[in-house]
């Protein structure tokens, strides 16, 4: 399996080249994905003022978020940490939105106080927001529509047990707030959930934000969040980004008419703009011919690759080094000291140990979501574009794992 800058997966850069020059595991992030899924991004809503808000919470690798920046992608941060990492990467606070999660009030100080605008979250929130700035900054409000859709229920961000936003049968005590400090409210924020296929659950929640936007007279912007389905399975049905773009701009457009001004639609895609450019390269270590099934460890785990264990996701695995070998049904398991199964009686090409198995999809909360379990290393990370591969993050050290802690 090679990796190329070219939109035909047909291949210059070898993955098991790469593992010796770079180490095993690796992550493998091409470049010319991101450019295609932001242009489609951008087609599919070009009947409207739409901007891109790319939820960074998905990978954070500076290459990635320059990238984003070179193609006019603006950020979704939802701690101090990746607004910090959106200003390293050339971002002003003006262009990041921060979309906290029950943060304490000091991390929206910061942001906003150097120009970010945020996403309130909460109705005391929204009571501290009035008494700090009363007027004097803006900040877009987030509603929980009551909307149930997503791939897994921990991704389910808007229905009525969810914890994300501000129910949106509380409006009468929104409402009161903003009247009370005069807050500035130039916008209206949901978002989901993850992995949603279907136009209906956007448009239902996007109703519901058109709705409450009449008690809003100083609207700018409608924000419908992120959340649209890529391909996991080889046959997985996706979001039809044509077809749903048709949808909201003609819904859009008319509630634009009935509020009486033309105003932006904002998306916070992550999964859509970084999941399908990404692989994580391992290799076997042991193939293991138990009575019960025959197991392939590879020297990787849920530190770096969480999303089979957390979500049951499936994770599509080429057998890079042996494409053709026979056919043989594995389960896939890593080197942690706990149940890592990252595929279930899977069917490969013959695994031998120092095969190269590469896991696709793993450009979305792939590295971001990893960890430092069992002492292990994360992964270096590279990028492949512009026909040229290079190295965005070395791999750890002994060192990175003793830099916070203090010897006794
Ligand atoms: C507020 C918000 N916006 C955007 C996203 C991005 O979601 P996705 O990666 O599914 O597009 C998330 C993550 O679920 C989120 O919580
Ligand atoms: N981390 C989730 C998606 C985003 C959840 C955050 N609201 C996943 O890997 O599918």
């Amino acid at each position: 399996m090679q990796f190329t800058d070219t939109e035909t997966q047909t291949l210059d850069i070898d993955a098991a080249q790469l593992c010796q020059q770079y180490g095993s595991p690796l992550y493998v992030y091409q470049g010319s994905i991101i450019r295609r899924k932001v242009q489609a991004l951008q087609e599919a809503f070009s009947g409207v003022t739409m901007k891109i808000k790319y939820a960074c919470k998905a990978n954070t690798n500076l290459a990635v978020l320059r990238l984003m920046r070179e193609l006019g992608v603006e950020l979704d941060v939802v701690s101090p940490g990746e607004f910090e990492m959106g200003k390293y990467a050339g971002y002003a606070p003006e262009q990041m939105t921060f979309t906290p999660s029950g943060v304490p009030y000091e991390e929206v100080r910061t942001a906003v106080d150097e120009g970010a605008t945020v996403n309130v979250d909460s109705i005391s929130l929204l009571e501290w927001f009035g008494q700090t700035y009363g007027s004097s900054k803006p900040c877009l409000i987030r509603l929980k529509p009551n909307v149930t859709a997503g791939g897994h229920d921990k991704i389910m961000t808007a229905h009525p047990d969810s914890k994300f936003g501000i129910s949106v049968t509380l409006l009468d005590d929104i409402l009161a707030f903003v009247n009370k400090y005069s807050i500035n409210v130039i916008g209206l924020h949901q978002h989901t959930g993850s992995d949603i296929k279907e136009a209906e659950p956007f448009l239902k929640a996007a109703r519901v934000l058109f709705e409450a936007a009449m008690h809003f007279p100083n609207l700018q912007i409608i924000d419908l969040g992120g959340g649209f389905k890529v391909g996991y399975k080889p046959d997985d049905a996706v979001t039809d980004m044509q077809h749903l773009g048709a949808e909201i701009t003609e819904g859009f457009r008319a509630f634009c008419a009935r509020y009486g001004r033309e105003l932006q639609l904002w998306f916070e895609p992550g999964k859509y703009l970084v999941s399908e450019c990404g692989y994580l390269l391992t290799t076997a270590t042991v193939v293991k011919e138990d009575p019960a099934r025959t197991f392939v460890h590879v020297d990787s785990g849920l530190n770096h690759l969480i999303r089979p264990m957390m979500y049951g996701s499936y994770h599509h695995i080429l057998n890079t080094t042996n494409p053709d070998g026979p056919l043989k049904t594995y389960n896939v398991v890593g080197y942690i000291c706990e149940t890592d199964t990252f595929a279930t009686d899977r069917e490969l090409p013959e695994v031998r140990p120092g095969d190269v198995l590469a896991f696709l999809n793993a450009g979305a909360y792939g590295f971001t979501m990893s960890s430092n379990y069992n002492a292990r290393y994360r992964p270096a990370e590279v990028l492949v574009d512009q026909g040229e591969a290079r190295l965005v993050r070395r791999r750890e050290t002994l060192d990175d794992l003793l830099r916070t802690q203090i010897d006794l």
